[in-house]
Formats: structure tokens, sequence, C-alpha cells
């Protein structure tokens, strides 16, 4: 049934994100295109996103095509779909020209950019956001690693996702700035037009101002968001009383129901 049609024949259902809104995420060249055109100004930080292309076709053309864009080894190799699937994460660095021939496209090649090891994780809720600290993957040195070609690597933000915070370099941990977090998820959700998403953040050379959005995922795992469930009865709220309804009286109903069940 289209949008429209289930609209309209189901007034009192509040869609969340429309369907269209969320697979635009599910691409990771469409998904990171809004971001490029943000200009976030005075809020403690400056937003980009790597450099990048999205290379399809015959893999031993693929060398040409990153010379021709100006992009700079080492390269992060991601799948263009990013539907949820153990394949659309599998991820590689290629540190040289050479191996970007043993790639299987459809793929995204995306200048590696050296962080401290640390990415910031945000999850948006709605008006709120949260932000968590992860282990990352290792800043590189391009010259040492030349010699490697190829290196897969394993979902290491799931992987590091009980790390102490007490390992993290604190320089490098030091959370970004929560204005520009609050700018950057107001003005993403206006224009990826969605509520339930996260980002995923890396600040260059682990310290400094400049920041790169390197991931959106749609309704990802919040129950490792500390504060999700504050975070959730809130939004829940906020939707029940944009709706028109009178939320004193929901409340009312589940206090008169729970003490009838008593
Ligand atoms: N451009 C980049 N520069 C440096 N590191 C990167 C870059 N892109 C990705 N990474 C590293 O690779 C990891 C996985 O990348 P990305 O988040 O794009 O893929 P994913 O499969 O969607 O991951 P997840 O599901 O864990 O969020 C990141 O968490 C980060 O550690
Ligand atoms: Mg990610």
């Amino acid at each position: 049934m289209p949008q429209w049609a289930y609209r309209r024949s189901h007034p009192d259902v509040i869609i969340l994100d429309p369907p269209e809104c969320i697979q635009h995420v599910r691409n990771r060249q469409s998904m990171l295109q809004k971001v490029a055109e943000l200009d976030l100004q005075d809020c403690g930080g400056k937003v980009d996103i790597p450099k990048q292309i999205v290379v399809t076709g015959d893999p031993t053309s693929f060398a040409g095509s990153v010379a021709a864009a100006g992009l700079k080894l080492p390269l992060v190799a991601k799948p263009l779909v990013a539907d949820g699937t153990a394949k659309s994460h599998a991820m590689s660095l290629a540190y040289n020209e050479i191996c970007l021939s043993e790639l299987e496209p459809p793929l995204v090649l995306q200048e590696f950019v050296n962080h401290g090891g640390v990415l910031f994780k945000v999850y948006i809720v709605g008006d709120a956001n949260s932000v968590v600290r992860r282990f990352s993957l290792p800043d590189v040195d391009g010259c040492q690693h030349v010699d490697c070609g190829m290196m897969p690597f394993p979902r290491i933000s799931s992987a590091a996702a009980t790390a102490n915070e007490t390992d993290f370099e604190p320089r490098a941990a030091e959370l970004p700035p929560q204005k520009m977090l609050d700018r950057l998820s107001r003005e993403l959700r206006q224009k990826l037009g969605l509520r339930l998403f996260n980002l995923d953040i890396i600040r260059e050379g682990g310290i400094g101002d400049q920041y790169y959005v390197i991931d959106i995922n749609y309704f990802p795992g919040y129950g490792k968001v500390p504060d999700y469930e504050s975070l959730f009865t809130k939004f829940f709220v906020s939707l029940a009383s944009s709706k028109g309804k009178n939320v004193q009286n929901i409340s009312t109903c589940n206090t008169e129901a729970h003490a009838t069940r008593k």
C-alpha cells in the first residue's frame, strides 16, 4: 500500500520516519550527502565528510579513478549498500593502488583520516542526542604500511563496545563540543527527515576542531546508550503531545489501569 494511502486509512497512526528517508541512509554515498551540504558556524567545531568516490564496474580501473579524484591513500573500502547484512559491514583498508583491483564493487572508497583511535557515536532520539565513545582503528603511517596491500578489518566499534573507559588516551577521548553536536543533530534531523538514527564521528588527529562524519545508521542499537530510557520516554511524550493527545489523560489512564490490576 502506498504511504499516502496508509496515512489516509490510518490517521491515528504516527509514522515515526518515512520509509523513503530511511532508504536514503542505506547507501553510503547518499547518507553523507546532507552532511557535506552543512555549513555549521560558531559552534565549537567544523564538520565535514572524508573525501570519497563510488566505484562500480571493472576493478582494474579503480586505481585510475582514485588518482583522477585526487584521493590520498590509505583508503577505507566500504560496500556501497549498508543494509545491516554482514556483507555490508565487510570493510578493508587499502594501502596501495595495486591492491584496489582485488576489490568487489560496488564500493565507496573513502580517505582514511587519522583520529587518535577514538570514535564518537551520537545517538539521536527526536530532539535529543547522547554521545558515547568507542575504540576505533589506530592511526596509520602511510609509508610504513604500503607493502601491506589490502587489510580486511572487523566491526571494531561493536567489538570494542565493552572497552574500559579508562583505556582511552585522555586527549583523544575528550567529547566533541555539545553545542556542535546539538546543531549537527538538529540540522541533519531536518535534512534527512528522520528522528531515530546515529552518527559515527571522528576528530582529525584526535585533537583540534575538525570533525568528520563517517557513517549514519538508521535505528541503531540504543541499548548501548546509558540514558536511553529517559530519552525515549521524553520522545514518546512529545509525540503524544504533538499529535494533540492529552498526555495528562494518558498517564492518568495508565495509573488507573495499573491500580485496577493491583
Ligand atoms: N574514513 C575513515 N577514517 C578512519 N577510520 C574510519 C573511516 N571510515 C571508517 N573508519 C573506521 O571503520 C569503522 C567502520 O566504519 P563504518 O562505521 O563506516 O562502517 P560500519 O560497517 O557501518 O560500522 P558500524 O556498523 O560498526 O558502525 C569505523 O568505526 C572506524 O573505526
Ligand atoms: Mg559505523
